[in-house]
């Protein structure tokens, strides 16, 4: 349903160009969810934004980039010519693709009840009256878990508590009927216990709603809960990708590995945990060579830190980017 090949994004600013993502290839196939996993700064948040034509002003797509996306109707878009504005991308944006934030208050208006900015999603996506709206929006309240919801679609998003505002984002972004959901960190802010219940809301949601959807965190044991397949995203490319039960199990790229011995578990809860060590370097300091060589615990002199990885298939479904998995036979000839 959706394909995105080569996508990098540059950004101007005073100190020139940057390029926080570089040539990320993906897809996600409708009903299933795709996780994109990585550190705080490695480009999983505009990755997304750039599927809705959300990136800011000083946003470049390189003209190799291609999004296609294919509508509920079965028509094929393409996603990086649509021209603002458009009738196009207002139809891609909540009606076909949706997305829910860390943070509720930034999906909704603090002055208009939640009902209000639920129906106005619903008429405009949906094209129904008022009070068949209504009704709709107070549907998904209660499918999303909210008790007495004729009562509190007409609350103000700053009545009700984190847990609700979170439940009520989502019943938001569903009221409009997207086939992709992109749920970028919607539990972080959660206590554990909360954050389990809206795991296991989305998942239940997907099923019935047979969405898909792509699950953006730095966690790679929610990614383990929800996820089909993930993608580990390192410096803005894609470093892992596969099923995730293959990539849980036999992770292939040092980061991936990394990743998962930084997930506490109750058999390890009186050791150390071991994260990745060092900073994810910035965009504007990016390595020579692989991106993450400078952190690499098994680096290889003079190739490692030279030449860029290009990707592998190390296993049926797998993709790695890492000289640890180049065949002798290829000769290691990447630039
Ligand atoms: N408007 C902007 N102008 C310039 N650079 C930007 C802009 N927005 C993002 N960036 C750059 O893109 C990089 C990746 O940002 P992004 O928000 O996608 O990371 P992320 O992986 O989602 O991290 P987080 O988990 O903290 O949201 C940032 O480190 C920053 O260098």
């Amino acid at each position: 349903m959706l394909n995105v090949e080569n996508l990098s994004i540059s950004f101007g600013t005073d100190e020139g160009l940057i390029t926080p993502v570089q040539g990320v290839s993906f897809w996600v196939e409708a009903g299933k969810t795709l996780g994109l996993v990585g550190e705080s700064g490695s480009g999983k948040s505009i990755t997304t934004k750039a599927l809705m034509r959300l990136l800011p002003g000083n946003a470049h797509l390189s003209p190799e980039t291609r999004i296609t996306y294919r509508s509920k109707n079965g028509k094929e878009i393409e996603v990086e010519k649509i021209k603002p504005r458009s009738r196009e991308l207002r139809a891609l944006r909540g009606g076909e693709i949706g997305m829910i934030f860390q943070e509720p208050m930034a999906s909704f208006s603090p002055v208009y009840s939640i009902g209000n900015q639920m129906i106005e999603a619903i008429r405009l996506h949906r094209g129904c009256g008022k009070r068949e709206a209504r009704e709709l929006a107070v549907e998904m309240l209660q499918k999303v878990g909210i008790s007495n919801a004729a009562v509190r679609i007409d609350q103000y998003p700053h009545e009700m508590s984190g847990g609700m505002r979170q439940r009520a984002m989502i019943a938001l972004a569903l009221s409009a009927g997207p086939a992709l959901l992109i749920a970028d960190e919607p539990t972080t802010a959660l206590d554990v216990t909360i954050q389990a219940q809206v795991l296991d809301l989305m998942r239940e949601l997907q099923r019935d709603l047979g969405m898909a959807m792509i699950f953006i965190t730095h966690d790679l044991g929610v990614i383990a809960q929800i996820a089909d397949e993930v993608a580990v995203m390192y410096l803005g490319t894609i470093v892992e990708r596969g099923a995730t039960r293959d990539v849980i199990r036999d992770p292939k790229h040092p980061y991936t590995q990394g990743l998962l011995k930084a997930i506490p578990s109750l058999e390890t809860l009186h050791d150390r945990l071991s994260p990745v060590p060092g900073d994810i370097p910035s965009p504007t300091e990016r390595p020579s060579g692989c991106p993450f060589h400078t952190r690499c615990p098994d680096a290889i002199n003079n190739i490692c830190n030279v030449r860029t990885p290009v990707e592998l298939t190390p296993a049926p479904g797998r993709a790695v980017r890492c000289w640890l998995h180049d065949e002798p036979k290829s000769g290691r000839s990447a630039a």
